[in-house]
């Protein structure tokens, strides 16, 4: 087997971080004097970032869409100071990115969360040392489905052949735009049909990643 490049999504492909992130958009709520909203409908609005994602909080409780910023800034200090007492990654990523990493691929998270946060949640579930690039909804000036941060991942990976593995409709989109081949993790936080989300690849649990990329034809 050919090593090849392996870009992951984070939320909702290599952890399940939606009670964090629904824990400082109630922390975000209970300083607007507002109740929480449930987990159900935090997961629904994640995807694109947490400025999006604090832009639909807004929309869905009627809230002042001028206060955005405010609100995008007070949701993320809640964020940065817990981002990974509640989050876990799903059952067999360590041993198979331990795998991976040993069968020599290169990897890379290519995610829409913030950087640092990002970063930390890496960090704080063991994760940082799989990857050699991470690249955050921040880190560039455009975020997924636009297909640079994945291209810019692939590009400090040393190009060539790549899969890019996400859980979600916006990674299916930017793997379409940047023309790379897309296995989806099919128990993250999307809302479409397997069969709707355009994908090369799918899988539902981590241990079945390895056989897949295996069958990649380096291109
Ligand atoms: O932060 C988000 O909205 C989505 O993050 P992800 O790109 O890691 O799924
Ligand atoms: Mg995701």
């Amino acid at each position: 087997m050919r090593p090849i490049n392996l870009v992951f999504d984070l939320d909702g492909t290599l952890v399940d971080s939606a009670p964090d992130i629904h824990a400082a958009v109630a922390a975000m709520l209970a300083g607007e004097g507002r109740d929480a909203l449930d987990l159900a409908t935090v997961i629904s609005f994640i995807g694109l970032g947490l400025p999006n994602l604090v832009e639909r909080v807004i929309r869905h409780c009627g809230m002042n869409l001028g206060d955005h910023a405010r609100l995008v800034g007070v949701t993320l200090a809640q964020y940065n100071a817990a981002s990974s007492a509640l989050t876990r990654t799903y059952p067999g990523v360590v041993a198979v990115l331990s795998a991976l990493q040993q069968a020599g691929h290169a990897m890379a998270v290519c995610t829409n969360k913030p950087e640092a946060p990002a970063r930390a949640v890496l960090r704080d579930l063991g994760l940082a040392r799989f990857f050699q690039v991470v690249i955050g909804g921040d880190t560039l000036a455009v975020t997924k489905p636009d297909p640079a941060p994945l291209h810019a991942c692939i590009a400090a990976l040393g190009g060539g052949a790549t899969l890019y593995v996400g859980d979600s409709e916006v990674d299916a989109a930017t793997a379409l735009a940047a023309g790379v081949p897309f296995a989806l993790f099919t128990e993250g936080y999307r809302k479409t049909p397997v069969a709707d989300l355009p994908h090369d690849v799918a899988f539902s649990t981590f241990d079945a990643l390895p056989a897949l990329v295996a069958q990649m034809r380096p291109v």
